[in-house]
């Protein structure tokens, strides 16, 4: 018998000449470290997930793009020690040339605004949903990849962008059942942290590294966050004016610090002041230590917050005015947010808010007699053509076996092809929840 043999635990096997096959070893079925796969129940998540993405952004005329996964590393060379740049996936490529899996989608953002120049119109709103990726050591255990929705809105320079923006997540979060008891967003601005180092001669070049530094309040002791401080210029008492200042949760201390006639404070007034209009209030807190760990930030900053603490920030976002000149492109006002796809189902998790999701398969299709498997695959056709969902029974199985892959796939019908009724071209339909039976002619299935 001309059989391929089957290899043993290890090794190849000898095997006819013109089937030279070299059995490799069992390779590890588990993805690459750091990734996940989406079997069924999982992926029905998460699309339930990202369609909500997608009907907030399409509600707030939004229109979706997406980029390459790879990109040139030089999009996320920024110097201001940022996490997202120690932890780039990034290689050189069989042509030489320094290529990264993106980190992020504003980047990308920017590379397609210029490349479109003014053939795109003002303002532009793209959203995206993409999955982002970062090199870490696994000692962490953390992910290697995420998804990350984003909304970006491009050449409105009013804090009416920040605005908008922060309502379009307000109102995903109240579509997937998340309240403001639950979720609150912080909110701040970079010109404070700019008008309080203004007050000390600190160089230009040391503003986007504090604000990376000062982003890892909390996470490092204080003690280190100074120590840092110093090593990009500024003195022990910028630094101490700094602290005090970050430590403000309410706009009037602010404004006795700052004066009213900054804009920080006067932006961030007008934010509170939209927030009211849009009817988002009870969701937004000022809070003067949110800077947020992307260097590129220039303005209003914030991000989402879980009220319970016992998750990391859900979502974050803010202006960024100066990114297009980064790339050799003419700046434009800018404003975005990311978010991410693990937090938020941790959350909903937390608060038993995920939804029910089971596979529902309106009819199972099966052919009593072996003779009739091409008038149940009529049968299927037929009804696949009015749109109805089938899953059509491939092999001759028992009863018993149809029956139980019917509950399994949870069908609402079954359809049984038997030669009695198939010759006065009728079919067997049985309503599976309630037992009910009764002939039809495969046209009139509804
Ligand atoms: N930037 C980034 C990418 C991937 C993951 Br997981 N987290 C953050």
């Amino acid at each position: 018998v001309n059989e391929t043999p089957r290899a043993g635990r290890s090794g190849s096997v000898s095997s006819p000449p013109h089937q030279a096959v070299d059995y490799a070893q069992k390779i590890d079925v588990n993805p690459p470290k750091g990734t996940r796969d989406f079997p069924p129940e999982e992926m029905r998540l998460r699309n339930w997930l990202f369609q909500n993405f997608r009907e907030v952004s399409q509600l707030f005329g939004f229109e979706e793009v997406d980029y390459p996964v790879l990109e040139s590393e030089a999009l996320f060379i920024r110097k201001a020690g940022e996490e997202i740049r120690d932890q780039l996936y990034c290689f050189e490529d069989r042509g030489n040339r320094r290529v990264a899996l993106r980190p992020e989608l504003t980047p990308s953002l920017a590379r397609l605004v210029i490349q479109k120049g003014k053939s795109v119109p003002l303002p532009i709103k793209w959203f995206a949903v993409g999955q982002c990726w970062r090199y870490e050591r696994m000692t962490r255990g953390r992910r290697r990849e995420h998804y990350q929705w984003n909304m970006d809105i491009i050449g409105v320079p009013d804090v009416t962008g920040e605005a908008e923006l922060i309502s379009s997540i307000v109102t995903f979060f109240k579509r997937i059942g998340i309240t403001s008891k639950d979720v609150g967003f912080k909110i701040s601005s970079r010109k404070v942290l700019q008008e309080v180092l203004s007050l000390y001669s600190v160089p230009e070049t040391s503003f986007a590294k504090a604000c990376i530094i000062i982003d890892k309040m909390g996470k490092i002791p204080v003690e280190e966050i100074k120590k840092e401080l110093k090593s990009v210029e500024l003195s022990n008492e910028a630094i101490e004016d700094l602290l005090q200042v970050l430590s403000m949760k309410s706009l009037t201390e602010l404004e006795e610090k700052l004066g009213g006639g900054g804009e920080a404070v006067s932006e961030l007034k007008q934010l509170f002041s939209l927030a009211e209009k849009f009817g988002y209030s009870e969701w937004i807190q000022f809070d003067a230590s949110v800077v947020r760990g992307l260097a590129y930030y220039t303005g209003i900053v914030f991000e989402g917050f879980d009220r319970e603490g016992k998750l990391r920030a859900i979502c974050g976002g803010g202006r960024y005015d100066r990114l297009l000149s980064t790339f050799g492109g003419d700046d434009l006002p800018a404003c975005g947010f990311g978010f991410g796809d693990a937090v938020i189902i941790e959350l909903l998790k937390e608060r038993q808010l995920l939804p029910e999701l089971p596979l529902e398969v309106e009819n199972i299709v099966c052919s009593l007699d072996p003779d009739l498997k091409g008038a149940a695959a009529r049968v299927a056709s037929v009804l696949r053509g009015k749109g109805q969902c089938v899953d059509l029974v491939l092999e001759n199985k028992p009863l018993k076996w149809v029956f139980k892959r019917a509950a399994r796939i949870n069908a609402r019908r079954l359809i049984l092809v038997g030669s009695a009724e198939w010759e006065k071209g009728m079919v067997v339909v049985k309503i599976l929840s309630t037992g009910e039976q009764y002939e039809a002619n495969v046209d009139e299935v509804e």
